[in-house]
This record gives C-alpha cells, structure tokens and sequence, in this order.
C-alpha cells in the first residue's frame, strides 16, 4: 500500500509547524497531529484533560470509538529538547493516515500537556517517526505506526516533502519521481539512539566557498529551525548586515529588511541549497526577525528542522537504514 497526506504549516506565514490529518478509531476522528520523525510517541489531546490546558484543539474521545481498548497499567511521559512536555494513559486504537491503517496501533491519550502545546491551537497531538527505541510508555515500550504499517508498504520509506506558506506532503511507502529535480543522494543514518541521525559532509553561505567538515545532525521534522555549531551559526549572520546574537532573546535577529544569504549544506558531493529567504523564520517588531538558523548550544548533535527540510525532497529509508535528499 501507499499513502499521502497533506503537510500544513501553522501559522500561515511562519511556518512554526506543520500538521497532517490521522483518523482515530469508529467512527473517525480526525485530529490535525504534528508528524515528527525527531520522536516515536504518538500522543493526542484527550477529553481527559483539564479544560483549562484545552485552547480550541480538537479532542480524542475514546469512549466515541467502538475500536479502543485501554491498555491497562501502561503510562507515558515525554520531555521535548524545548522544555515542552506532555503524558498520560494508553489505548489500542485503529489508526488510518492517507488510506493506510493499522488496527490495534498504542494510541497515547493525554490528561495532561505543557504550555506550549496548550497554547497551540493548531496541533492536537504528535506522530512520532522517529525510531521505536524512544518510545516512552511504561512497563512495555510501543512501537510507532510506520513500524506497524511498515510490512504492509509498497516500500519501507516515507517521503517528507515540506513547503514554505503552503501545503506539501507526507507520502508513506513510495518517492513520488515529479517531487524533485535531479537524483536522490542518500547517506547512511545511524539509528542506535533512535533518530535518523547523518553526517553531513560540510556548508557554505551563500557565494562563499565550501567549507568540508562533518556535521553530526538529526533530521527532525517536529523542530521548526535549523540548529548548528556556533562557528558556523557565526559564519552565516557575519554576511547578514544588522544582525545580532539578541541579549534578551539569546538567538540571532537582524533587521527584517536585510538581503539574507542561502546556505548550502553537503551531502557526500551534494549540495543542498537553503534559499536566503527561507532563513527568515518571522518578524518579532516592527523592524527586527529571527533568524532560522540558530545555534545548537549544548547539544550533542546539529538539528535539520523545517528550515532546511522545507528547500528539498526528504527520504526517510527504513528498509536501507539510509535517508535521501533532493532538490526541488
Ligand atoms: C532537542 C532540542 N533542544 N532544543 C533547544 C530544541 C528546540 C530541540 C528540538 C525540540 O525540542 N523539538 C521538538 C519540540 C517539541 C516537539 C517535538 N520536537
């Protein structure tokens, strides 16, 4: 089987975070779930939470579901790399995305979330693509729906093609050949600790020459910027006239009518271009915006979030434990 669905960033202009439509249960409800192939829960907002972490989000309500079962005695609790954080119970549910369902999927219900999730009225929960190791529910770990679905699929990949203020897709067990231009160029990913995890092979901003050096990154979709070594977070706003490492907001801005530089990462011999536009994540007054590159800090490993997903054609190769970029 194949299935695709819609990829939708919220809000419109900032691109903060993209939701897909996933059917719950009999009969269907479908909730808006942020996709993130940095995490492996699949948890949504549940008729079980206090109303007042509720703020216009569509709720799951497992007793409307002639298809849940609980699973007594399992627990979850997930921390972001953020801060953010939500938990809760566990229910076997039928889960359906693009046509693809898998019967008896572990549905996290949550009864409680953090702020940044209660304040977000666009996503009703997350669907972890990450791999299944990460998964955080207690006494026995479960596994994630592309894990579930994944023997049922015409291929064992999933293809994110995201797009800047508009709709892309997420396609599950094939490459759609007129999404991009040129070749796919894969790369090995280490998957121990359970993200699709890839060494780049160096960067450059914008006509500057290439710089050869590995970058350790994990390709995550649930993770709106692009995170990288300070050297080289320093070496791209050194070309943004105005801009500034912000005391107050300890992130790079610059003056919104700046003429950002591309950044261009490597894979093997490809390059993967970031248009200058792209790197311009929203405006914080009137004439200050944040940058979408921003320092990775103390983490161990560099973050291709949005920023950089949304300038190339993404293949998340299960079957060859390997991932792909294209142009488009
Ligand atoms: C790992 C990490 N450290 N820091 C500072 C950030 C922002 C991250 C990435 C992160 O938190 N991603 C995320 C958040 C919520 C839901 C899904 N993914």
């Amino acid at each position: 089987s194949t299935g695709i669905v819609a990829a939708t960033p919220f809000p419109a202009e900032y691109d903060r975070e993209y939701v897909a439509p996933v059917s719950l249960g009999t009969p269907a409800q479908e909730l808006n779930l942020i996709f993130d192939t940095g995490s492996s829960d699949l948890w949504v907002f549940s008729t079980s939470m206090p109303a007042a972490q509720v703020a216009g989000q569509k709720l799951y309500n497992p007793s409307g579901s002639s298809t849940s079962a609980v699973l007594w005695g399992h627990t979850w609790s997930i921390q972001y790399g953020d801060g953010s954080r939500s938990s809760g119970t566990v229910v076997n549910e039928l889960v359906t995305i693009g046509g693809i369902s898998y019967a008896s999927q572990a549905l996290e219900i949550a009864n409680g979330v953090s702020a940044q999730f209660s304040q977000d009225p666009a996503s009703s929960g997350l669907l972890g693509l990450g791999f299944s190791i990460l998964n955080t529910v207690i006494p026995t770990s479960q596994k994630t729906w592309f894990d579930n679905v994944l023997p049922t699929l015409a291929a064992p990949v999933f293809t994110v093609d995201l797009k800047r203020a508009a709709p892309g897709t997420y396609t599950f067990g094939a490459i759609d050949a007129s999404s991009y231009a040129g070749k796919i160029e894969y790369t090995p990913i280490d998957n121990s600790n359970g993200f699709w995890r890839l060494q780049a092979s160096g960067y450059q901003v914008g006509t500057s020459p290439f710089q050869p050096t590995t970058i350790d990154a994990i390709a995550d979709t649930g993770t709106t910027l692009l995170m990288l070594p300070a050297a080289i977070v320093k070496a791209y706003y050194a070309q943004v006239p105005g801009s500034q490492l912000h005391a107050s907001y300890g992130a790079y801005t610059f003056p919104c009518s700046a003429k950002l530089p591309s950044f261009t990462f490597g894979i093997g011999r490809y390059r993967g271009v970031i248009p200058g536009a792209f790197v311009s994540y929203g405006r914080i007054d009137a004439t200050t915006c944040y940058g979408g590159i921003q320092d990775q800090g103390n983490l161990p490993f560099s973050i291709f979030g949005d920023i950089l997903m949304k300038a190339q054609v993404v293949v998340f190769d299960a079957g060859r434990t390997r991932i792909g970029f294209a142009a488009k």
